[in-house]
C-alpha cells in the first residue's frame, strides 16, 4: 500500500492523462446491498475537477448500468462505460449491447427474480445488459445461488456467468472493461494521453493490463491479487490522492 502523497508523485501529468474510473469498491465503499452505498459529497466535484484538468479525457468504467450511475453522480457528464461495457454513454449517444430488450434477457431476469424470492436477504439488481444476483446479505447461499444462477444461464448461448463481489452476474460473453478501454483509448479526447485505470475487482484487471501494456499505469484499491504497480488502502485514500493530482498540473 502506498500513501495518497506517494501514489499522487507516481502518476503522470494530470494534463496529458487519459482517467478511467470504476466505480464500488474504488470511489465509494462497498455496502451490504446495491442501493445502500453513501456517495461522499465532494464526488460531482471531484469528477469535475478531473474532468477540465484532464481537458474531458475522464471515464468511469463500471459493472453498474448508466442509468444507475447517473442517479448515484447526476451532475457527471462525461463518458460512461457501463454494464462491464456492455452499454456505453459518450459525445455520440448512449449504445447498448444487443442482449438490451432481448426475449433471452426478459427470461434471465425472470429466472433471477424468482431466485430472490426465495429467502428475503438475497435481491435481484436488474440492468439492461444482465441481470445479477446479489447474497451479501446471506453469504451462506453463496453455493445455491452460484449453482442455480449457472443453471438459469446454461440452456442460453452468448452468456457469461460471473461471480462477483458476493453476487453472481449473468452478461454477454463478449464484453469486458479492457475492450470497452481500449476503444475508447483510440478516441479523442483520450487518444495518445497516458492511461490511467483506478479499480479494485477481477473484473478491473484486464483494463489495468491493457494501461500498464500501453504505457500508462494502474492502481488498485484495496487487498487482493493485481497486475496493477500501484496500490492504495481504500476509496477515500484514493479520492484523496486524486482530489491533490488536480492541483498538480
Ligand atoms: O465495476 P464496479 O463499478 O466496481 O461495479 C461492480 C458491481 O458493483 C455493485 O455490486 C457490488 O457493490 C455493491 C454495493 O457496495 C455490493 O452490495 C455488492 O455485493 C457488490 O458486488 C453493483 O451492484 C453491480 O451491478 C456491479 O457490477
Amino acid at each position: 500500500m502506498i500513501s495518497e502523497k506517494a501514489l499522487v508523485t507516481s502518476l503522470p501529468p494530470v494534463g496529458g492523462a487519459a482517467v478511467l474510473l470504476d466505480f464500488d469498491g474504488t470511489l465509494v465503499d462497498l455496502a451490504p446491498t446495491p442501493e445502500a452505498i453513501t456517495v461522499p459529497a465532494d464526488l460531482p466535484d471531484l469528477l469535475r475537477a478531473l474532468g477540465d484538468a484532464t481537458q474531458g479525457a475522464l471515464a468511469l468504467v463500471s459493472g453498474r448500468s448508466i442509468a444507475a450511475l447517473e442517479r448515484f453522480v447526476p451532475g457527471f457528464d462525461g463518458v460512461i462505460l457501463g454494464g462491464h461495457g456492455a452499454e456505453r454513454r459518450d459525445g455520440q449517444g448512449l449504445w447498448r449491447h444487443p442482449l438490451a430488450g432481448s426475449d433471452t434477457l426478459a427470461r434471465l431476469i425472470a429466472g433471477a427474480r424468482r431466485l430472490a424470492d426465495t429467502h428475503p436477504a438475497l435481491n435481484c439488481e436488474e440492468k439492461p445488459t444482465g441481470v445479477v444476483l446479489h447474497y451479501r446479505r446471506a453469504p451462506e447461499q453463496e453455493t445455491r445461488i452460484r449453482h442455480e444462477m449457472t443453471a438459469l444461464a446454461a440452456p442460453f448461448d452468448g452468456l457469461d456467468v460471473h461471480f462477483a463481489k458476493m453476487a453472481v452476474e449473468l452478461r454477454p460473453d463478449d464484453i469486458g472493461k479492457d475492450r470497452a478501454t481500449r476503444d475508447l483509448l483510440n478516441k479523442a479526447p483520450f487518444a495518445g494521453r497516458s492511461a490511467v485505470f483506478c479499480g479494485d475487482d477481477a473484473t478491473d484487471e484486464p483494463a489495468m493490463r491493457l494501461c500498464v501494456e500501453t504505457g500508462g499505469t494502474a492502481c488498485k484499491v484495496g487487498e487482493g491479487p493485481s497486475a496493477a504497480p500501484l496500490r492504495v488502502a481504500d476509496p477515500q485514500t484514493l479520492r484523496a490522492a486524486l482530489w491533490a493530482w488536480t492541483q498538480n498540473r
